[in-house]
């Protein structure tokens, strides 16, 4: 009840400030009506900016250069006498091109590499700008048709504010929006349970850059001229990425507090300490870097001011705000909702022929074949480097083997991208789990659900997703974050996201290392459960042979990236090669049955 009130009196209020910054332009202030006007710009600015810092991870320190763009495509379009909304249209499609063209090379790179081929478009578009005189008018500038403009270009500014606070509101709960925080969480993973990376990657870069663009082309609207120093000069690229960090990065309302209150302060400053006000701008911002590292709506007192602390809210806690009724629906133990898919004929599920990754020169996978047949659990075995989790990696997809041919159920992988594997049919864990840490138990269950092979809404997601967080025994953990977990539990969750890519095969990577006889029992009773409840393949890598003993039907073994054995793990354990592998030449026969670990961690 008091969520429902807080939404009302939160729209309420939105509406009210919306309405009075709307009045502003009829104030009779043109100073306060362009200084305004200059604060929604820069949020448009700072918060299409954050769509790919904040959601998605990428730090973009090009993004002016759409901005720039947008300037230039709609002055030069308004001085070829087309109509204002036509100018504006060719400014967003020009630069939504651009973007576009910008996306294939530049999402090759990841982290600082991307930031600085991002911070190299600025100088690359003032240089085309000073050299393309017969369109840009080199370093003239382009001069627009003088007239008084400063209130219409506020409404509009205001208008596509508005716009990209619901589009923010939108992207947090879409699918596209869940797609940006996995990758920003972990990018391999996110391929892994079905979420293809490089559409949404373009699609973010080219939303950002048309808003950048709008952006772009009010001010130079409103201002009546543009040059190429003065919106793709270096020294305004960091403005957006500071704004946003100032205020608190992916917060919904960080962007907006960076912006008014550096705008506010730079103003005062400018005001009021003659000379010294730059220093001054940088001194606070380094000040906030240093002592609320979040930004300010990250800080301590403002998680503590009573009407303010709403502002610093978490994704996940609105999440779990919403996930309440769903949380104490969960009782009893529900079935899982995967179709039971049965083996067809006598072909294998899984056939790896001569598979083999290299290194450089280190073989880490040498010429592997194999079969298993649907409905098998078999144990993969060998010592700390032999391969296992490497194979693992070849069958799904995360590495390309340098030779050999993967097959499911018949069809060759080769050429399939992982999140396809993923929608074949193929889920796996990590060695050391992999959740989406700043997401919910819920949500990163959630995700699989919501790019498998029958995509549901994130909605039905979050509802189908409590089966699976009861399956791994979290539902008290429902609304927490995945990094808040203990390691027992991740291996949990991590288990459960893999189950909800609703796989035919199933790659279990040492799940049970590191846990107690009882937890390693439960993965045992799970992994058996999943394979006679709704016929799932397993694969399951493990040093912890009392464990696989429970449950495999045959284990094989690798050695230096070559198989050396496959069948019974009573007699595979005796075999000559596997136990001087695991022990050194003078190994004796082990003996199975007891809680013994073999190997590695
Ligand atoms: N991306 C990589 N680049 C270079 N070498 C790699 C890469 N991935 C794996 N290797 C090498 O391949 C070999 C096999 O490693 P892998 O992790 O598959 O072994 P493992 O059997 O899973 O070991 P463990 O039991 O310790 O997990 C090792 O020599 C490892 O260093």
């Amino acid at each position: 009840m008091s969520a429902v009130l807080n939404h009302k009196a939160g729209w309420m209020a939105g509406a009210a400030g919306i309405a009075a910054l709307g009045i502003v332009p009829f104030s009779g202030s043109p100073y306060i009506t362009s200084f305004v006007f200059t604060v929604l710009i820069a949020y448009i600015l700072a918060q299409s900016w954050d769509w790919i810092a904040g959601e998605m991870g990428y730090v973009n320190l090009g993004h002016y250069c759409f901005y720039g763009v947008g300037a230039y495509a709609f002055s030069i379009a308004l001085v070829g006498n087309w109509p204002f909304a036509i100018s504006l249209g060719v400014a967003i499609v020009v630069t939504a091109m651009l973007a576009l063209l910008l996306a294939f090379p530049l999402f090759r790179l990841h982290g600082d590499y991307f930031a600085f081929a991002t911070l190299a478009l600025l100088p690359l578009a003032e240089v085309l700008a000073y050299n393309l005189t017969p369109i840009t008018n080199g370093a003239d500038g382009v001069v627009l048709p003088v007239a008084q403009v400063l209130q219409e270009a506020y409404l509009i500014a205001l208008a596509v504010c508005v716009l990209t606070f619901v589009v923010t509101l939108r992207i947090n709960k879409a699918r596209f929006g869940y797609a940006l925080k996995s990758i920003r969480n972990d990018e391999q993973a996110a391929e892994t349970v079905g979420v293809q990376v490089a559409p949404v990657k373009c699609k973010v870069l080219v939303l950002s850059a048309c808003f950048g663009a709008v952006a772009g082309a009010l001010q130079a609207w409103q201002m009546s001229y543009i040059d190429p120093a003065t919106v793709f000069g270096l020294n305004v690229a960091l403005v957006p990425a500071a704004m946003v960090l100032f205020g608190g990065s992916g917060l919904r309302w960080g962007p907006l507090a960076g912006v008014i209150v550096l705008a506010c302060m730079q103003q005062w400053l400018l005001v009021n300490i003659k000379g010294f006000q730059a220093a001054l701008y940088g001194l606070a911002i380094l000040l906030i870097g240093r002592f609320m590292p979040g930004g300010i709506l990250r800080s301590n007192w403002v998680r503590k001011t009573p009407f303010i602390r709403a502002l610093g809210r978490e994704h996940h806690e609105f999440m779990g705000e919403t996930a309440g009724t769903d949380a104490t629906q969960a009782a009893g133990q529900s079935p899982l909702p995967i179709e039971r898919r049965d083996a067809a004929g006598n072909m294998p599920l899984i056939e790896l022929r001569n598979v083999r990754m290299q290194f450089g020169g280190n073989v880490a996978v040498n010429d592997v074949s194999l079969k298993i047949q649907a409905g098998e659990i078999v144990g993969l075995i060998g010592p700390n480097g032999s391969g296992k989790t490497t194979l693992f990696n070849c069958i799904s997809r995360v590495y390309t083997p340098t030779a050999g041919k993967v097959l499911f159920a018949g069809k060759d992988l080769s050429g399939l991208r992982r999140d396809q594997v993923a929608q074949l049919g193929i889920g796996r864990t990590y060695q050391i789990p992999r959740p989406f840490g700043d997401l919910t138990v819920q949500e990163n269950i959630a995700i699989p659900l919501m790019f498998g092979e029958s995509p549901l809404s994130p909605r039905d997601a979050m509802r189908e997703a409590r089966a699976f967080v009861e399956f791994a025994d979290l539902s008290h953990r429902l609304r927490e974050r995945a990094d808040a977990l203990s390691v027992q539990e991740r291996k949990a969750l991590e288990f459960a996201r893999a189950l909800a890519c609703k796989p035919r095969l199933l790659l279990v990577d040492e799940v049970a290392s590191g846990l107690t006889p009882a937890e390693v029992k439960r993965f045992v009773d799970q992994i058996r459960h999943v394979r006679d409840r709704y016929g799932v393949t397993v694969i399951w890598v493990e040093h912890i042979f009392s464990a696989l003993e429970q449950v495999v039907d045959r284990v094989i073994a690798l050695e230096q990236g070559s198989l050396i054995a496959d069948g019974h793990l009573s007699e595979v354990v005796q075999d000559e090669r596997v136990l001087s592998g695991y022990l050194g030449s003078a190994a004796k026969p082990v003996k199975i049955g007891s809680p013994i670990v073999v190997g590695g961690a």
